[in-house]
């Protein structure tokens, strides 16, 4: 008997890898709409009035609402209704909460009546910054709930394949998206001679990513109809339950996983936050710009490495060894930060250890995420995601401000930082071995996790060191 062997849509490399581009593209435009007033933060103090405080509660409201637990929801939706619809949504929520946020900063809004309202109250906040935190509020829900529906849909379309090396591209797509938004914001905001313009840009972008990932979802409808997935055929028993919810948090590999990933990225995205001024208060007479030239390799050294990691874990494995030189990196990249930056002040020692923490920042990345459809299983992956997503959001939301307090404490007596108050000088010579060593602290207990899942891993036979490739 003649066997009829039907090729699905992701069968063929060049209709999964377009898939990969049509979704990777809504996260590029997502990340580069989160950093779009990073670079202008200057200009947005002295066009709207936004103090560093104000910029600290509204970087913040980015992950407030999926703290308060948006995100656990979000993991239901995503089980429930699917990455189509989920996706769909998600770049709806990060438009409408751009749009808000456009409105927000925008000269006409702050001649309104609802603006002279919002500057009623909570003084402190301008009208601008409120509305602003309400529309990343909007957008921070809908980033998230994109990242992990993104990461679903990888697994889906190359569970088998290359999953690592596409997780891995799509990483790295939108870290180039941060640095292409901190190459080209503060150009757009001068070309334009306004804050508004760049936030508009991101805007369109949105839209842009709204609409390839609609062109996804014609794809991935097509390959269920090939793979014989219709509403009216699941299986009840494949469905996913609220009781599924009560599997993932009280497993242990999901709470590993978890753990390991607040701890790492609160080493990395907060510092991500601060990094630039590290580097000029360690390094004598460098300006401001010069600092965020050496920074910027950061990301664009992460983006570049993270696909071939992806690669070498597709067809060697070793995903969880991978987690624990990136954790071992990270702990060195610090405390070199810490100790002997300061010392030496040498540019050398300060872009290479920036290199080495872009090596960190590929190697866990690269391997955290491919790990988890490993730990749980497929129609729990959404909620999976989400809730390590949600976990990691708490660190996010406050260890910048843990951190600011650090650094503003422990820099109380510094007699370089009161001289420098007192003169009003725009550059502040900050000490950061305090707030470098806890962030070196946070990779120690990353480390000590990282190890513990290899032995927990060997004992149970996750596979985390297996080639993903079969
Ligand atoms: C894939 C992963 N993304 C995240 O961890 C997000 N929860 C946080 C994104 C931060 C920007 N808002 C990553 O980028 O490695």
């Amino acid at each position: 008997m003649t066997e009829i062997i039907q090729k699905k849509l992701n069968d063929s490399p060049a209709m999964r890898w377009t898939a990969l581009v049509l979704i990777a593209s809504m996260m590029f435009f997502g990340y580069m709409f989160v950093d779009v007033m990073s670079p202008i933060q200057a200009l947005m103090e002295s066009q709207r009035g936004w103090t560093p405080d104000v910029f600290g509660t509204y970087a913040a409201s980015e992950y407030i609402v999926n703290v308060c637990g948006f995100l656990i929801i979000a993991g239901v939706i995503l089980d429930k209704t699917g990455i189509r619809f989920t996706g769909e949504l998600s770049a709806s929520m990060m438009l409408i909460g751009a749009v808000i946020k456009f409105i927000g900063i925008t000269e006409w809004f702050q001649t309104t009546a609802m603006a002279d309202w919002l500057n009623s109250w909570w003084v402190s906040m301008p009208a601008s910054a409120k509305m602003a935190c309400f529309g990343f509020m909007i957008f921070g829900c809908g980033c998230e709930m994109a990242g992990t529906t993104v990461s679903k849909a990888i697994a889906k379309w190359f569970k088998g394949k290359e999953m690592a090396l596409a997780m891995g591209l799509e990483m790295a797509i939108a870290r180039v998206g941060v640095f292409a938004i901190f190459s080209i914001s503060p150009i757009i905001a001068d070309k334009m001679g306004s804050v508004v313009a760049p936030v508009a840009f991101c805007t369109v972008l949105l839209l842009i990513g709204l609409i390839t990932y609609t062109v996804f979802t014609f794809m991935d409808k097509k390959l269920d109809s090939q793979t014989g997935v219709t509403a009216e055929e699941s299986d009840p028993e494949e469905e996913f339950k609220f009781s599924d919810l009560g599997k993932i948090l009280t497993s242990e590999a999901f709470w590993i996983v978890a753990l390991l990933c607040v701890l790492y990225y609160s080493a990395i995205f907060p510092f991500q936050r601060y990094g630039a001024n590290m580097l000029q208060c360690n390094l004598d007479g460098i300006s401001a710009e010069e600092a965020s030239n050496i920074f910027r390799w950061f990301p664009i050294g992460a983006a570049v490495i993270t696909p071939f990691l992806g690669n070498f874990l597709d067809r060697k494995g070793k995903g969880a060894t991978m987690l624990m030189c990136g954790a071992l990196l990270l702990i060195c990249c610090h405390l070199v930060f810490a100790f002997v930056l300061p010392e030496t002040k040498s540019a050398v020692i300060a872009y290479s250890t920036i290199v080495l923490l872009g090596i960190s920042f590929a190697l866990v990345p690269a391997a955290l995420w491919p790990s988890v459809p490993k730990i749980v299983d497929e129609k729990i992956l959404g909620s999976a995601y989400c809730l390590i997503f949600w976990v990691q959001n708490i660190g996010l939301c406050f260890v910048p401000k843990l951190i600011g307090n650090i650094l503003t404490s422990t820099n109380e007596d510094n007699p370089a930082v009161i001289a420098a108050k007192e003169a009003g000088a725009d550059f502040i010579p900050y000490d950061y071995t305090v707030p470098l060593i806890v962030f070196a602290g946070f990779g120690v207990l990353a480390l000590i996790i990282a190890i513990y899942l290899k032995a927990v891993d060997k004992k149970r036979g996750y596979g985390l060191e297996l080639p993903n490739i079969k």
